[in-house]
């Protein structure tokens, strides 16, 4: 199907959606008995609820058909074959192979990819080894003390993320860093907490050619060089992560020290490869691949289960029920857990990146909305920043709340004191937002408190919640790296059926570069003395206020 729009089951569910606008989710709720027990999965050690979504009987079936005809299934199996989907850079899509615990073979050109797979996974394990145990020394003979991951996009997120959520997981008296920004103040800020003697860098880079994470690098090179005096020292400071061995050397890293990966693996589905060297040193090799574990797990589910009982299919078709039919232009990542406070941030990257494309798979102008904006923050800090407009404001904004049963931290008065009120806070919210709150619920409320009259009467609407609002709530029982794999998994499969449904290559990127090209052009005319005048005349009005400004 070239342009889902045009096919009999769009229009379908066109019909279904008007059907729908009118009813209230809390009205299914009350007709309805089973209908938790219905629109609900336990399965891969987790519960996955959907019942809160502006959904009837009728309308899975209808998304599963929407499904079935864009060949979601061809697809999937295309993707993990090995096949060049990817085809505007002519790359296979096989991020699913870094984790490809069963090591059945994967075919590239030919060529059974997981032997190197292997090879990279062996030599991260000997290397985070040897970091952890204080075998690697500085060049002042002091084991590591702190890793510093020089990386930006999906170099970064993913790591970062990770090491965040997975904190409980980490080796005493190992810190991880993680410099991004070509802003100064970050690389600065991160040397300021590290000692030269016993801090070793990561500079991750599928190209390494990417300004920022150079620039970065040379910086942080030349701040150890300050201490270690000789270029020799450098080795034993410096490791790389490319695909690009040509420039990695050009650098100055040697070979040994470069951790290769390939072209199949797109930069933000690219945690599960050497780019995860931060992790497994933060977390320890095991860990690391229990993270893969839970990631190849889930990819056994989505490959095998059908699509009615398939966690990202049944995600990444609310999703389009919302995006496509009520015109939604966002979604929240709700997580009740701190540690992955990042996670948002990182599917911001994947999602986006992946699906925010206007042009098909045919060249044409995609004719329905594709990827939304994603957004969120960790519970319940949104809920005291951000949560009102998804109560009460005039926009219909999904939300995907996320939450361990069981803390990795004993809090409190009786241990569990924090996490109680985190997880009560949860199902309040996704309760709240679904139920909302009636005229007449609000007065009898407010007449219990004793208000009555023009006091009553002023109050009353503001008091008032539409509810109706949709939530999906995933519940595990603990943030294990295994639980973590899974959990990125389903949303990399989600964007990736969401990408199928509008008919767009999730998997290049070609609208960061323009950009770049740009600032490119920029950088030398920064300080050329002469006045700007060959841009638009607000960008040459910038551009000459930084140069004359004096
Ligand atoms: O890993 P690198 O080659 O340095 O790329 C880092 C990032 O660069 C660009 O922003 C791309 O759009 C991202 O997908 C990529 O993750």
């Amino acid at each position: 199907m070239t342009n889902p729009t045009n096919c009999p089951i769009w229009h379908d569910l066109s019909a279904h959606y008007q059907e729908i606008l009118p009813l209230q989710m809390r009205d299914m709720f009350t007709k309805d008995g089973r209908r938790f027990e219905k629109f609900s999965l336990n399965t891969e050690g987790l519960l996955l609820d959907y019942s809160k979504h502006r959904i009837t009987d009728e309308t899975l079936p209808l998304l599963f058909k929407l499904a079935r005809d864009s060949k979601v299934e061809e697809w999937r199996d295309r993707m993990f074959s090995g096949e060049k989907i990817n085809f505007t850079e002519n790359r296979a899509v096989l991020h699913t192979a870094l984790r490809n615990r069963s090591n059945t073979p994967v075919y590239v050109d030919g060529k059974d990819v997981m032997p190197d797979v292997n090879r990279v996974l062996a030599q991260m394990r000997k290397f985070s080894d040897s970091i952890r145990s204080g075998e690697w020394k500085g060049y002042s003979g002091k084991p590591i003390t702190d890793i510093v991951n020089i990386g930006i996009g999906g170099s970064d997120l993913g790591p970062v993320m990770v090491c965040g959520a997975l904190k409980p997981y980490a080796q005493d008296g190992l810190n991880t860093h993680f410099v991004s920004n070509i802003d100064g103040a970050h690389l600065a800020q991160t040397l300021e907490q590290c000692n030269p003697e016993t801090t070793l860098f990561i500079v991750a880079s599928k190209t390494f050619t990417t300004q920022e994470t150079m620039t970065n690098a040379r910086s942080a090179r030349h701040w150890l060089l300050q201490s270690a005096k000789d270029e020799a020292q450098v080795a034993k400071h410096f490791v790389a992560i490319s695909t690009n061995a040509k420039e990695v050397s050009k650098f100055g890293i040697d070979a040994a020290n470069m951790f290769e990966f390939w072209d199949w693996v797109g930069g933000r589905y690219s945690l599960w490869s050497a780019i995860g060297l931060s992790i497994a040193i933060y977390i320890g090799m095991d860990n690391f691949e229990d993270l893969l574990l839970g990631g190849h797990e889930m990819d056994q589910h989505f490959k095998h289960t059908p699509l009615e009982q398939n966690i990202p299919v049944i995600m990444a078709m609310l999703g389009v029920w919302y995006n496509n039919f009520f015109g939604v232009d966002s979604m929240a990542i709700l997580p009740y857990d701190q540690g992955m406070s990042r996670f948002p941030a990182y599917l911001q990257q994947a999602d986006m990146e992946s699906n925010g494309k206007f042009i098909d798979r045919d060249g044409r102008t995609v004719q329905c909305t594709t990827g939304p904006i994603i957004w969120g923050e960790a519970g319940t800090n949104g809920q005291h920043a951000f949560y009102q407009l998804i109560h009460q404001g005039n926009r219909l904004i999904p939300c995907d709340f996320m939450m361990p049963l069981e803390s990795q931290y004993k809090v409190g008065d009786h241990g569990n004191e924090h996490h109680l009120i985190l997880l009560a806070n949860c199902f309040a919210q996704t309760s709240a937002l679904m139920q909302g709150k009636t005229l007449e619920e609000a007065k009898a409320e407010l007449i219990a408190q004793g208000l009555s009259g023009d006091a009553l009467e002023i109050l009353l609407p503001h008091k008032v919640f539409e509810g109706n609002r949709p939530s999906t709530t995933i519940l595990f029982d603990k943030l294990t790296p295994k639980m973590l794999g899974k959990l990125i998994a389903i949303y990399e499969h989600k964007i990736f059926v969401q990408g199928i449904i509008w008919n767009i290559n999730s998997f290049d990127q070609w609208g960061v570069e323009y950009g770049k090209q740009i600032a490119r052009k920029i950088l030398p005319q920064l300080n050329d003395g002469k006045r700007s005048t060959e841009y638009d005349s607000s960008t040459n009005g910038l551009m000459n206020y930084f140069k004359f400004k004096d």
